[in-house]
């Protein structure tokens, strides 16, 4: 292995040439440093894939380096570079005659693990993705939801810890609500984890779900804007990046925004019913909670500091009355959000922005 470096991949004026003569990746030059979720955005055809598929030596380079850890991928033994490196695609490709254990232990066992280490290793993968050990580490893929599939190929590209982790619109094929679970679910996993990933989708609000920093191509690989989401968002690259980010950019900056105290109105006299005075605010009634039928007069939906905007929004239309208290997270009301508070908090999200 070469040096340790805060840069876990580099690629270094990396250039592919498909046989027959489609440019696919013109030449470039990116890094991704260690712990980030690095998302890859852009327009079918734009070259994700093939960018990612460099890294683990699935398409040969033309011309450049990709750099993983330090080592040349040209002068690493393939088979030997993806063990060290997870892979998910779409159609995730679990083996459909092992189940759900071996598939996730098969890295481990071709790096030569115990049986108890692998089977150890095994169930705490399986509890990770959240799937109990005791109900799936027997079942075979065809037993399982295409969530569940996903779980495991994520369970199984991470079964041997590596260092580095491609994503290839691994949930694309997953139903929308099925799909915004295992985003948030695969978020927290990273952050636990702490796995360098690149993550391809077209996504865009996928991309800022989860990116630290999202890249966005376009045609041959071209890197027409790199930045965190927030700041992709508030200020997009003029031209290209701007035209696909699109119209709603505003708006797709409420999912990842948090609120903050300094957005609730100091008045916290507005008549909605729920106690100001520290008393607790019942988490049942938090937004989105709800089960069962809905009563006819629905609740007012006391919301947290550190919520997105999005339910913030979803509170404030709910309310009827453009005012919802705020708890600290430990159920101490804190203040009252507003129609004005919400949109002191976009404000502030595009600022910060402005600030790097
Ligand atoms: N095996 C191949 N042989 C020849 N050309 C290819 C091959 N694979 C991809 N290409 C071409 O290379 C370019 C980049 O393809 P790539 O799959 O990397 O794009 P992408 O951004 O991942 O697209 P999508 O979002 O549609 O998956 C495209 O023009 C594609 O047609």
């Amino acid at each position: 292995m070469g040096a340790p470096t805060d840069d876990v991949i580099a690629f270094e004026g990396a250039r592919i040439v498909y046989p027959g003569g489609a440019v696919a990746v013109e030449g470039l030059d990116l890094t991704v440093r260690r712990h980030e979720l690095m998302v890859l955005v852009g327009p079918s055809g734009c070259g994700k894939s093939t960018t990612l598929r460099m890294v683990n030596r699935l398409v040969e380079l033309t011309s450049g380096r990709v750099l993983v850890e330090g080592d040349d991928v040209a002068r690493t033994d393939p088979v030997a570079l993806r063990r060290r490196i997870g892979y998910v695609i779409q159609h995730v490709g679990l083996f459909p005659h092992r189940t759900v254990a071996q598939n996730v232990g098969t890295v481990p066992s071709l790096l030569g693990w115990s049986r108890e280490r692998t089977r150890e290793r095994t169930a705490e993968l399986l509890d990770l993705v959240g799937l109990e050990p005791a109900t799936y580490a027997r079942r075979y893929p065809h037993q399982l939801s295409g969530g569940e599939r996903q779980r495991v190929g994520v369970a199984r590209a991470l079964a041997a810890d590596p260092p580095v982790l491609l994503m290839d619109e691994p949930f694309g094929a997953v139903d929308p609500i099925g799909r915004r679970r295992l985003q948030e679910e695969f978020w927290r996993i990273q952050r636990r984890v702490g796995t360098t990933v690149i993550f391809v989708t077209h996504d865009v609000d996928e991309a800022v779900k989860l990116g630290d920093r999202v890249v966005v191509m376009s045609k041959g690989g071209h890197v027409e804007q790199v930045a965190d989401a927030v700041t992709l968002l508030a200020r997009p690259a003029p031209g290209m990046v701007t035209d696909f980010i699109g119209a709603g950019r505003t708006a797709r900056l409420l999912p990842i925004t948090e609120l903050a105290a300094e957005d609730l109105a100091e008045d916290l006299a507005a008549d909605d019913g729920v106690a100001h005075d520290g008393a607790p605010v019942p988490a049942a009634s938090r937004a989105g909670s709800a089960v069962g039928p809905a009563p006819a007069q629905p609740p007012l939906a006391p919301l947290a500091l550190g919520d997105r905007l999005d339910a913030a929004l979803a509170a404030l239309v709910a309310s009827g009355d453009g005012a919802v208290p705020v708890h600290d997270g430990a159920g101490r009301a804190v203040g009252t959000l507003t129609e004005a508070g919400l949109l002191r908090a976009l404000r502030r999200a595009v600022a910060a922005a402005s600030d790097d």
